[in-house]
């Protein structure tokens, strides 16, 4: 299971890239939709819960678990973000608390590791590319700025278990005391170990150390450390002629750099905030008017709507009695994917977990079968709502990609 929609995808990008097949449900299967999913080898429940209140994240956790236990499901993957996006009250504790109870299972790894997006742990410290995860854009995140990079700080505020780490020379020693490094010690009780891993062969010895563990946690790197199963598991994924749009609320300096690469080359417009608080109807109706004429002109070209293009648009703190920037711009591209779907839009790159999370939701789309892959934990996807309508969509992780997404994406759709 996945905290946000991006990780999701992430997630599954990375098993079908080991020729693990995968599906993505949004949201808890219902148990129709689990009986469709028997023949996969993997299941990714993609949740919205990484900034939910506690109760609320913990209580979708539990759901998404029990779902895939229904199914068959042996082993559990807690995907969060690569940058261990969290406050001290959670979600990652409490939600890794929640399932280490149900499964009645001892030791959990930690592992954000991702070195192909530049996330990398040694000594217990996150990093994004060369910096320390407290000293990177992410400490500007809108709603979980990271001030600190020490895992085994961050985590212990969180839970109730004990949180040790081990370092990458027992990674990198005897695969023997790899494993019973990373195993429940007798008498040792419910708990966490961090684990360094700066590289995809640690990544490996990691995931064969855990290989019987029942429930792992982590970004989506772990995954890579399976065995591959064969070929990628992508089929041929359907395209979807249609118009073309970019919807990114992400104020992540990767999102960012794709924004500015964007401008020169995409009609674009920025959500107006104030124009969204007085009357976000007709605000949104300006936008689809505005890329219905740019669709009429240039078929086939994609238009840009984003949020945040430098960090001084981001709202810390909304004018008295007015709703949070958050919420207002997730509501306005939510409902600017079903105009523009409305009007004829069938291919979509979302930018942000939380962003594409409100987008998937509002446009109805409930099952995602991957496709290409644009950038390590980014892929297209084709999903169908129940309308009948059907759309690709790419989820980008605010953080991820090159700066060349938002234009070249279009040419894996062929
Ligand atoms: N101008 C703004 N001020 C404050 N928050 C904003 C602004 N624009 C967007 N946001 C919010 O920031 C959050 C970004 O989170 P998300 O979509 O997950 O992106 P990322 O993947 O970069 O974390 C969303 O909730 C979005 O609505
Ligand atoms: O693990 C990661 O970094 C991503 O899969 C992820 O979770 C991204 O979250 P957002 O940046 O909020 O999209």
């Amino acid at each position: 299971m996945a905290d946000d929609f991006t990780g999701a995808t992430d997630l599954a990008t990375n098993w079908v890239a080991r020729g693990v097949r995968t599906s993505v449900t949004l949201g808890v299967p219902t148990e129709r939709e689990l009986a469709g999913l028997a023949d996969m080898d993997a299941v990714v429940v993609a949740l919205k819960s990484r900034t939910a209140p506690v109760a609320e994240a913990v209580g979708e956790s539990v759901a998404a678990l029990a779902a895939l236990r229904r199914l068959g499901c042996e082993r559990i993957y807690d995907k969060y973000c690569s940058t261990f996006d969290s406050t001290p009250r959670g979600n990652i504790g409490p939600v890794a608390d929640a399932l280490t109870a149900e499964l009645g299972t001892g030791t959990a790894v930690v592992v954000p590791s991702f070195p192909a997006t530049g996330r990398t742990v040694y000594r217990g410290h996150l990093f994004v590319g060369d910096q320390l995860l407290g000293e990177s854009p992410m400490r500007h995140h809108p709603l979980t700025p990271m001030t600190d990079s020490h895992l085994v700080r961050l985590l212990s505020p969180q839970t109730r278990h004990p949180v040790r780490a081990v370092g990458l020379d027992v990674v990198r020693g005897d695969p023997r005391a790899l494993r019973a490094a990373l195993d429940t010690s007798a008498g040792e009780g419910p708990g966490y170990v961090v684990v360094d891993a700066i590289d995809n062969d640690d990544l490996t010895r990691i995931a064969a150390a855990t290989a019987h563990h029942p429930l792992v946690t982590g970004g989506s790197g772990l995954a890579l450390g399976l065995p591959s199963r064969g070929a990628p598991a992508t089929g041929a994924m359907p395209v979807v002629p249609g118009h073309r749009a970019v919807l990114a609320g992400s104020a992540s300096a990767a999102t960012r750099a794709q924004i500015e690469a964007a401008l020169p080359a995409l009609p674009a417009r920025r959500l107006d905030l104030a124009a969204l608080r007085a009357d976000p109807a007709a605000e949104i109706a300006g936008l689809t008017d505005w890329a219905r004429t740019h669709w009429a002109d240039e078929p086939g070209r994609p238009v840009l709507v984003y949020a945040v293009g430098s960090l001084t648009d981001i709202e810390r703190h909304p004018p008295e009695g007015l709703r949070p920037a958050a919420e207002l711009v997730e509501d306005a591209l939510a409902d600017c994917a079903v105009a523009f779907a409305g009007a004829g839009a069938r291919q979509f790159v979302v930018a942000g977990g939380e962003t594409s999370g409100s987008v998937v939701r509002a446009l109805g789309v409930r099952r995602l079968e991957l496709g290409p892959a644009l950038a390590p934990g980014v892929s297209w996807t084709h999903g169908s709502a129940p309308d009948g309508a059907s759309y690709n969509l790419a989820l980008k992780s605010g953080n991820f990609g090159g700066p060349s997404l938002f234009t070249g994406a279009w040419g894996e759709l062929r």
